[in-house]
């Protein structure tokens, strides 16, 4: 299969558990929750995005004959070590493109594949980390995973419930946007209110990386 491929870059992991690891991005294009068009962001399934995920023109992005190629390019990137390699797959939806031949092609590379995604879609097996981030008003067939990531505040979430997902973590992340200082508090009290929950801050956008 080929791949679409918006963005892949070296940088630190900015959110969640992973926060401050050495990661290679690996920016699929392509979500099925918004078109990532502006016009229709207001009737979209999930309209806070923060990402540009439309086409295949971004840094390190392109069109990919085939696991091989893709995962080679992740290699490229990460450069000579071969200590904690780390790919970190997102999008757009990972889940729409992310398939056993590329987990393997990675693993073959000796990198730990985590990804990140909005749970609608099952996960591929064979994932070394998943991180899932329901949005309202969507089913979530994926309730189980590493790290159960909430944006907040959203309507029509209730954290309660989300507890009994089967997760190891579970983070709560400001919405970042217009109203992000309120988001911040939101966050903290939530963590405050509810144990089981970690603030998830994006370190990334404070220290100016991608
Ligand atoms: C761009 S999404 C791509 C992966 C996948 N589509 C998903 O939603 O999980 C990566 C992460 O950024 C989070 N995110 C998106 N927009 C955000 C915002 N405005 N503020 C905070 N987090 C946001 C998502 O919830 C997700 O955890
Ligand atoms: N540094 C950095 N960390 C991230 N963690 C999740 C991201 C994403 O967009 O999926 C992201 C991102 O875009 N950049
Ligand atoms: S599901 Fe993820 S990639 Fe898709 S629009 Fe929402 S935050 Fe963006
Ligand atoms: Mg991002």
């Amino acid at each position: 299969m080929s791949y679409a491929v918006k963005e892949c870059f070296l940088t630190l992991q900015g959110e969640g558990c992973q926060a401050g690891s050495r990661a290679v991005f690996l920016r699929f294009a392509g979500c099925n929750l918004w078109s990532g068009r502006e016009q229709d962001r207001a009737t979209a399934q999930c309209r806070f995005c923060d990402t540009d995920f439309v086409g295949t023109d971004g840094a390190g992005g392109g069109r990919f004959v085939d696991a091989a190629a893709l995962a080679a390019q992740v290699e490229r990137l990460w450069g000579a070590g071969t200590e904690r390699r780390l790919v970190v797959v997102t999008g757009g939806e990972p889940m729409l493109q992310l398939d056993a031949a590329l987990v393997d092609a990675l693993h073959g590379r000796g990198f730990r594949v985590a990804a990140e995604s909005n749970g609608t879609l099952p996960a591929v097996p064979g994932l070394d980390w998943l991180c899932v981030s329901p949005k309202a008003g969507t089913e979530v067939v994926q309730r189980s995973g590493d790290e159960l990531k909430l944006v907040w505040p959203q309507d029509g979430i209730d954290p309660a419930e989300l507890e009994a997902w089967d997760f190891t973590h579970f983070l709560v992340q400001p919405m970042d946007g217009a109203g992000r200082a309120a988001a911040v508090q939101a966050g903290i009290a939530l963590a405050m209110a509810r144990p089981k929950w970690r603030l998830s801050l994006q370190a990334h956008k404070v220290v100016g990386l991608a």
